[in-house]
């Protein structure tokens, strides 16, 4: 039995049973607990759920998508991820350019109008053909704003030695480049939040800050995500962060350690209910190993083909809507 999924079926039980009843920005409704701790060990296996079967291709190509700096969801698209299209397309619907049916909440709307959803479907998949296939129209209505992506890869800021200069940093690299030279270093963070643009973004970043941790030969991390959504979000984050840390180890030449995660608005959202009790209710299987290219030898270099899951078992997928 994995300690590993253990730790999330027993978050998400406590949250279930003792969470306050809060309602959020979404409008659906949440059951919330502030201030939550898990730790996986990443010698036990990789963590993804078994309880139910979580997309990898899908963590993958998000995380490729983040270290390539890019924060307009074209790049998602070629790789049939569609788990940023709402947060773009809500750019677009709520743009003067816009002139197509009424897509106020369409979120919210889409689940309890059948008829509405109809309509909301077609539009985004006309959205996503134009974003794929329109270059004008993905450099306009593609971006989901200073988040992520860019923040990792090329923050901007001016120079405070030259009012003209504008600073560019790549975290990444210079957390690589910190791991190698200053193993021992409390300083090795990345931060995913600029005060002064991320929360214009049209999804201010989730996951705020991580700090990464070398001790005995293992290369730990420990994430702070301001908001969780227990039941779609988070089985996401794990694997993701789980997946960057064998990266960074793997270019680095550590063994991996721990991913510490550290949730503040841990929330269950009241549509999610009874698919995390169906979860809750299944067995684990065992842990599947992460396999990554050995060839590769920037962590900027790697491709879909280079990381894969081996030997991951698990019970059916769920289905649940997302929260807009
Ligand atoms: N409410 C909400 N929850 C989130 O987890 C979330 C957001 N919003 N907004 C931005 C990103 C996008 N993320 C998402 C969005 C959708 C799924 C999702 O629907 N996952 C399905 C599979 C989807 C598919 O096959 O395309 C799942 O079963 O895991 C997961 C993560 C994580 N984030
Ligand atoms: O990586 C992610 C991104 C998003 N989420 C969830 C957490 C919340 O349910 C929503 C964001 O809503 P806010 O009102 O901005 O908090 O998305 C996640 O769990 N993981």
């Amino acid at each position: 039995m994995s300690q590993n999924e253990q730790q999330y079926l027993d978050l998400a039980k406590t949250i279930l049973e003792t969470g306050t009843h809060k309602s959020d920005r979404t409008g659906t409704g949440t059951r919330s607990l502030f201030g939550a701790q898990m730790r996986f060990n990443l010698q036990e296996g990789f963590p993804i759920l078994t309880t139910k079967k979580v997309f990898f291709g899908l963590i993958k190509s998000e995380l490729l998508w983040f270290l390539r700096g890019d924060n307009n969801i074209r790049f998602l698209l070629q790789n049939n991820n569609h788990i940023w299209d709402e947060w773009a397309f809500k750019n677009w619907v709520t743009s003067s350019e816009y002139t197509g049916p009424d897509m106020t909440d369409f979120g919210l709307r889409a689940q309890s109008d059948p008829e509405f959803n109809q309509i909301y479907q077609e539009q985004k998949s006309l959205f996503v053909d134009k974003i794929l296939n329109d270059d004008d129209f993905m450099e306009k209505f593609g971006y989901i704003g200073e988040v992520y992506g860019k923040l990792w890869r090329d923050w901007e800021n001016q120079d405070p030695m030259d009012q003209n200069a504008t600073l560019h940093t790549d975290q990444i690299q210079n957390l690589i480049d910190g791991i190698k030279t200053t193993p021992d270093s409390r300083r090795l963070i990345v931060s995913a939040w600029n005060a002064g643009s991320t929360p214009n973004a049209p999804l201010p970043s989730c996951h705020v800050l991580s700090q990464f941790y070398v001790a005995d030969g293992k290369l730990s991390a420990q994430l702070y995500q301001r908001s969780a959504d227990i039941f779609l979000g988070v089985p996401f984050n794990i694997a993701s962060y789980s997946l960057l840390i064998h990266m960074i180890a793997a270019q680095t030449g550590y063994a991996v350690g721990d991913f510490v995660h550290t949730l503040g608005d841990a929330h269950i959202y009241n549509n999610h209910v009874a698919q995390i009790e169906t979860q809750l209710s299944r067995p684990m299987h065992p842990l599947p190993k992460l396999w990554l290219n050995p060839e590769v030898k920037s962590i900027f270099d790697y491709t879909m083909d280079d990381i894969k899951l081996i030997d991951y078992t698990s019970e059916p997928a769920i289905k649940a809507p997302v929260a807009v």
